[in-house]
């Protein structure tokens, strides 16, 4: 039996992992879960799964939950340092990742040190760190396995002993719900339009970073970090159908692929179990309904986040963690209405230009850096 830690249960990754649970309950033992401020579900995933620990970021909902849970013996806490306190835990084996934006960093760090499995849906978190999470990683006992659907595809198509063997990586883009339209055509998208993804039914702020693009320009940063693999062979297609979740090219020519339907429960699924597959709990592929897998060029000009992703993951050092920063900041104020979609590529190429970029980054100076390019935007607007 193995111990459950989810970071960020009431999302749309956490709520998934809770259903993959609900099927597998001999296997795994949920101790603590986490939320922001839906108190509503939290609750109800306690009361089901009997955690030791929950905890909320809003510290005003403790007392709520408090009244709920209390006469359950379980245990309440706020704020990141609860959730830096339960991803160690002794009973807790794995760390599912599934907190939205960079507020992971923390407890990421935190389980990493204490030498837990890191099921890594939370990309932001290796975008703004990857560097220093490598050397975390090399100095515990700990192991990132990807859930990000093209990161766990690729996790599987790789040989971990033939690294140098790999040509490129080819990762794919659904090309969100505006593939094919031109610039003109995206002044008056609203968030509704934004977040219907054509694909995937996901959380607000990636299905907004699907729609302009910068949900690619993450995972080529995340993919970089996860598979030592430089920026020149990263490459992105547009694949509209979403079936083939990534691909791996070998020197020799071959390609290896994952492909598989639509369904974040089977990378989350993969990253508990690995290196063991069991069972599914999903419905399996039916070729016979499938009529084409068809692939497009990349419109960098239109999408221009992608780009920008690039220029951030080549730069290195505190470029990404701008790109990352103004991108957090500028979905969350398109989200509210005040500003508009085609703002966000603006918003974040402003934020680059404006940084002076640093190398050799601590976390105490990523998350400053944080503040000031948030503040910076705000600025701006
Ligand atoms: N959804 C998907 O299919 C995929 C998601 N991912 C990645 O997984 C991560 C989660 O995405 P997704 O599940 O869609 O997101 P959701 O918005 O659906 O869920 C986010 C979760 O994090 C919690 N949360 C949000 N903000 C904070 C905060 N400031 N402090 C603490 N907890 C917080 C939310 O709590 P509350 O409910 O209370 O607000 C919720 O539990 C993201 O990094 C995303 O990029 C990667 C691949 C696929
Ligand atoms: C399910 C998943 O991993 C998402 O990141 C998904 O890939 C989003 O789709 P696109 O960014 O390709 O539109
Ligand atoms: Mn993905």
């Amino acid at each position: 039996m193995k111990g459950l830690c989810i970071l960020g249960s009431t999302g749309s990754i956490g709520t998934q992992a809770l259903e993959v649970v609900r099927h597998m309950k001999d296997e795994y033992k949920v101790i603590a879960i986490t939320a922001k401020s839906n108190v509503e579900l939290l609750v109800k995933q306690a009361k089901e799964f009997k955690p030791k620990y929950v905890v909320i970021m809003d510290e005003e909902k403790k007392k709520y939950l408090e009244d709920k849970l209390c006469n359950m013996g379980i245990k309440v806490l706020t704020s990141l340092e609860g959730m830096e306190y339960v991803v160690t835990l002794k009973e807790v084996d794995i760390v599912l990742t599934s907190v939205v934006g960079m507020i992971g960093l923390r407890p990421t760090i935190q389980a990493i040190r204490a030498g837990k499995r890191i099921a890594l849906a939370n990309k932001e978190t290796m975008v703004v760190a990857g560097e220093i999470i490598k050397k975390e990683l090399k100095k515990s006992n700990s192991e990132i396995i990807p859930v990000d659907s093209e990161h766990s595809a690729i996790y599987q198509c790789i040989d971990d002993n033939d690294q140098k063997s790999i040509r490129r990586i080819i990762l794919t883009a659904s090309g969100g719900p505006f593939r094919g339209k031109k610039k003109s055509e995206l002044i008056n998208v609203t968030p509704e339009m934004a977040i219907k993804h054509p694909r995937w039914n996901m959380g607000k702020k990636i299905s907004v970073d699907s729609a302009t693009l910068m949900n690619k320009a993450l995972e080529v940063i995340e993919a970089h970090w996860l598979f030592d693999i430089d920026y020149d062979k990263i490459d992105v297609i547009i694949h509209p159908q979403s079936i083939i979740h990534s691909m791996v090219e070998y020197i020799d020519g071959s390609i290896i692929a994952q492909l598989g339907p639509t369904d974040m429960k089977i990378p989350i699924k993969y990253a508990l179990e690995y290196p063991k597959r069991t069972k599914g709990i999903c419905n399996y592929l039916d070729f016979k309904t499938i009529s084409a897998l068809t692939f497009e060029e990349v419109d960098y000009e239109t999408f221009e986040c992608l780009k920008l992703g690039y220029e951030a993951g080549k730069i290195g050092g505190s470029m990404p963690l701008v790109l990352n920063s103004a991108n957090e900041e500028a979905v969350r104020l398109f989200l509210e209405g005040k500003i508009s979609f085609l703002d966000i590529p603006q918003i974040v190429k402003h934020a680059m230009r404006n940084h002076k970029v640093e190398y050799n980054l601590s976390i105490e100076r990523i998350l400053e850096i944080e503040k000031i390019i948030r503040e910076y935007v705000n600025s701006i607007v």
